[in-house]
């Protein structure tokens, strides 16, 4: 059915996207295409415009190349865009998997033609495996990989010969690969260029001697290979599967800048779709972003990754404020003045001082990259084997010395604290569920400070208001035996808990139901029907 015409009136009148009359009228959904007349809307829909029919339009600039703006208002939690794969693969760096379904395999079955490992005879029929499968089949060289526990640069070449393939199988498609960004001028020369000569490009070149089949058919110079490696880096997207993590190239996604505060989630369908949704409340006109780092890293590190992997410096709003957004996220204390934080004094620049909020001491950057290095490394270290002694002693030491309490390393050190307090016996006394309560209370706060759409802190949120839940819980269950000694007390704790599940619920609804935050989405959802029913039980009489 089509979408509605807009109610919102303008002046702007257009040609009839049907008939070419003068027009008034908009599609209500793009506000794009202009009509004279209900008729032409409803023919042009069943004609053209329902496959072309999007809230969005792409743009472009020299500062960020092609990138995307709504055409109309969107509400959080809106479908932007769902979109097929072009061509779907194993990661660079990979374990050996099925390259027909992807679950992980042991070497017990090879495929008949191509001896590439896969699950059984039915993952030789997936059309995902055609292109490595007849490359293998007609050179034959040997797929030899014999530790099935660890990454196998076999793997390496899989998905870059997919995507040349394509040229030969759907060259429309081709096209559109062709037509993504590789920054390939960028990449010439860097440790990335060098490193996939060596694995990409000479192993598909000389091991499995690409150059032997037609040119028509297949991109096999050291450049071809080399723009298809960089379009894989600059734009590929993660997914997350069962037993395996694998990449997608999306050609309307890949159109998306990036932001430090991104304002849309996304997810994928069974079927590989990528669904796109506004994390916030987007406005007509503003421009749609994604995140292609970690939202958990600071300022220089973030940066410092989208130069060497997408070939820019980000200077969104985040990056510029030394402060992220109030958080204080990287901010170091002072070692001269007790009281003074400090903070760079111009965070779009890589090399700048750093200075105290206090009294002015400055330091170089050198000396806040190996104080964060080392406390890296610490917390690294400290959290292959947590115990609730060392990660409070960890705290409570470098938040009083060396950086700010909500420093990126330290927080994600108490998103592993704020769940061990409860669940050892010997750490689950009151002072103890106290001090999870608050740890989850300040921990929420820098959440939404960062992401107040949860577009990308969605699954340690989520795990942060399920253990608040707990810790308020834990409270409210020693007031019922043998009977409530404050009522009114043990109603308001009740009332927090099943707020705090209700929005653990919301934050985590999107999560792949296979992945840990969305199994922790399920628990959440029975534990709030188990409280509600306690609830009734406790305050029937
Ligand atoms: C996935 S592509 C996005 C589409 C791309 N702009 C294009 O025209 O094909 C990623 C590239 O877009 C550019 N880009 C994306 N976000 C940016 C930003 N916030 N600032 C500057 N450049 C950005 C960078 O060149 C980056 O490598």
């Amino acid at each position: 059915m089509e979408s509605g015409t807009d109610d919102q009136k303008d002046d702007v009148v257009g040609m009839c996207a049907n008939c070419g009359n003068l027009a008034k009228m908009r599609c209500g959904n793009c506000r794009q295409a202009f009509y004279c007349k209900r008729e032409c809307q409803r023919d042009h829909w069943k004609s053209l415009h329902k496959d072309q029919c999007r809230p969005y339009q792409v743009l472009e600039s020299p500062e960020l190349g092609r990138y995307i703006v709504a055409t109309r208002d969107l509400k959080a939690g809106e479908v932007i865009l769902k979109e097929e794969p072009l061509v779907i693969g194993p990661k660079q760096i990979t374990e050996p998997i099925c390259l027909g379904c992807y679950k992980r395999v042991d070497g017990s079955y090879r495929c008949q033609k191509c001896h590439w490992p896969l699950c059984g005879p039915q993952c030789e029929k997936y059309p995902d495996h055609h292109p490595e499968c007849v490359v293998g089949l007609e050179i034959g060289s040997p797929i030899d990989i014999a530790n099935f526990d660890e990454p196998n640069h076999f793997y390496e070449v899989v998905f870059p010969l997919r995507c040349l393939a394509l040229k030969k199988k759907s060259p429309k498609k081709y096209e559109q690969l062709l037509s993504l960004d590789s920054h390939y001028e960028d990449r010439k020369g860097t440790f990335a260029y060098q490193e996939n000569q060596k694995s990409i490009v000479n192993m598909l070149r000389n091991y499995f001697f690409l150059q032997q089949f037609p040119a028509e058919d297949i991109d096999s110079s050291e450049k071809s290979i080399h723009n298809v490696t960089g379009i894989i880096d600059v734009n590929a997207l993660e997914l997350r599967l069962g037993e395996s993590e694998v990449n997608g190239l999306y050609p309307n996604f890949a159109m998306l800048e990036h932001s430090c505060t991104p304002n849309t989630k996304h997810a994928f369908s069974e079927n590989r779709q990528v669904i796109l949704k506004a994390a916030v409340d987007i406005k007509r006109g503003e421009h749609i972003s994604t995140m292609y780092t970690h939202i958990l890293w600071g300022t220089s590190a973030r940066r410092d990754h989208l130069k060497h992997s997408k070939y820019f410096m980000c200077t969104c709003f985040r990056c510029s404020d030394p402060t992220e957004l109030g958080t204080n996220f990287s901010t170091l204390r002072c070692k001269q003045c007790d009281k003074g934080f400090m903070l760079s004094a111009a965070p779009l620049d890589e090399l700048a001082d750093w200075i105290c909020t206090s009294c002015n001491t400055t330091i170089k950057h050198e000396e806040v990259t190996d104080i964060n290095l080392k406390l890296g490394e610490e917390v690294e270290k400290v959290l292959e084997a947590p115990t609730v002694p060392q990660l409070e002693d960890l705290i409570k030491r470098h938040a009083g010395t060396t950086v700010h309490p909500n420093h990126y390393h330290l927080f994600v050190t108490r998103h592993t604290l704020l769940q061990m307090y409860g669940r050892d016996p010997t750490y689950a006394n009151e002072e103890c569920m106290k001090k999870k309560e608050r740890l989850c209370q300040d921990f929420l706060k820098v959440c939404t400070a960062l992401d107040p759409g949860m577009a990308r802190l969605a699954p340690y949120a989520g795990v942060a208001l399920y253990e608040y839940h707990l810790a308020v819980l834990s409270r409210a269950r020693q007031d019922t035996e043998p009977r409530p000694t404050n009522p009114a007390e043990l109603k308001k704790d009740v009332e927090t808990a099943k707020a705090l599940l209700q929005q653990c619920i919301k934050v985590l609804q999107d999560e792949p139901k296979d992945q840990p935050e969305g199994q922790l989405c399920h628990v959440a959802q029975q534990n709030l029907a188990e409280l509600r029913q306690w609830e009734a039980s406790l305050f029937s009489s």
